[in-house]
């Protein structure tokens, strides 16, 4: 895990130029309003940018935590109850801002319109009612490790997610594909296409409020039927990963692959380690190299619970348009 601690100086530069620009963006899940991320992230400090560029290309181990940036409790308010309550306007608008730019440092943040009602930037906090889900809301259940969207060919490349609060320092967790001592026999298998990933429930009609349409359609036909697909690909020796276990199976009676599931998931386990987010931590995890979970914790759900925000981020946006309506709609549907 590579950690870039913003100086004094950085930090007062990033308070700075939020304090500059926030006024020139209307909403922020807008094309106008990513454009301007877009070139407004030119602005940040240049080691800031230098890091996360070598975390882009490859140079660092998959997994970046900046942290420095503080986050003002007053203004941000309670946490709200569920995603769909958050405040409106946000009140933690400079904390998206910053995350999009960060973002689009890395390429392109994109939405899914199954996922959080379609909506770019998500809120990952304890819902009641939720707590034994296998969703980013529940809170007692372990949230079993995972590529974000495994289920999915368009899943992003990193996955970005901004601390506002986590006051009882639940604890994400995050392993590394490259560290993996597995056997030739095993290795082979994994590269080949015999595992199917179903859609994680965030995807499901009861999750979003108004499910009609093709995209929920496709998500149904992709629980009934997932594609085979390999859990490893690229370059052998330093493979990337498409995994979420707890969704996935093999072809009946391809006791092969399974075991050969098995013994990636009992390698996984065996190395994930945790990561406490803080109030202004964000993490960058680089979803072709990591995958990443959450540990069991107790909500409150009081107002004062974690609070995360989280956006996907593409690396060509151009190869999800067949599945966007239109070239400057984010969302795939
Ligand atoms: N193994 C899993 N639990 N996978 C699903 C992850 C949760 C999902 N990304 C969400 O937003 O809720
Ligand atoms: O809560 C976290 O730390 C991670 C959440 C997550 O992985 C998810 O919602 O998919
Ligand atoms: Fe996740």
């Amino acid at each position: 895990m590579y950690k870039l601690e913003l100086n004094a100086d950085e930090v007062r530069d990033i308070e700075r130029l939020l304090d500059d620009v926030e006024g020139e963006f209307g909403a922020l899940d807008t094309e106008e309003s990513l454009k301007l991320a877009t070139l407004h992230a030119q602005e940040l400090p240049r080691d800031v940018r230098a890091r996360i560029n070598a975390f882009r290309l490859g140079e660092l181990d998959g997994v970046l935590v900046v942290s420095g940036y503080r986050v003002d409790q007053e203004r941000v308010g309670p946490t709200p109850g569920h995603w769909r309550e958050r405040p409106e306007p946000s009140t933690s608008r400079r904390e998206e801002l910053l995350l999009l730019m960060i973002g689009s440092l890395l390429g392109d943040p994109f939405a899914w319109g199954t996922q959080q009602d379609g909506r770019l930037i998500h809120d990952v906090l304890p819902i009641a009612g939720h707590e034994n889900e296998q969703l980013g809301s529940s809170s007692e259940a372990l949230l079993t490790w995972h590529t974000e969207d495994a289920f999915h060919p368009l899943r992003g490349d990193f996955l970005l997610l901004g601390c506002l609060r986590n006051p009882y320092g639940a604890q994400t967790t995050v392993g590394y594909v490259d560290a993996l001592e597995l056997p030739e026999s095993v290795r082979d298998v994994l590269f080949e296409p015999r595992f199917g990933i179903r859609p994680d429930e965030s995807h499901l009609a009861k999750n979003n409020s108004d499910a009609e349409g093709k995209a929920f359609e496709d998500i149904e036909e992709m629980d009934r039927a997932p594609e085979p697909i390999a859990v490893l690909f690229g370059d052998r020796n330093a493979p990337f990963v498409r995994a979420d276990p707890y969704f996935m199976d093999v072809a009946e009676g391809d006791d092969e692959a399974r075991s050969a599931l098995d013994a990636f998931a009992k390698a996984m386990d065996d190395r994930m380690f945790d990561v406490v987010l803080g109030d202004g931590d964000f993490i960058v995890i680089d979803n072709y190299r990591v995958v990443h979970g959450r540990k069991p914790f107790k909500a409150r759900h009081d107002g004062t619970d974690r609070w995360l925000k989280r956006i996907n981020i593409t690396v060509d946006l151009r190869k999800s348009r067949a599945s966007r309506p239109a070239r400057d709609d984010r969302a795939i549907r």
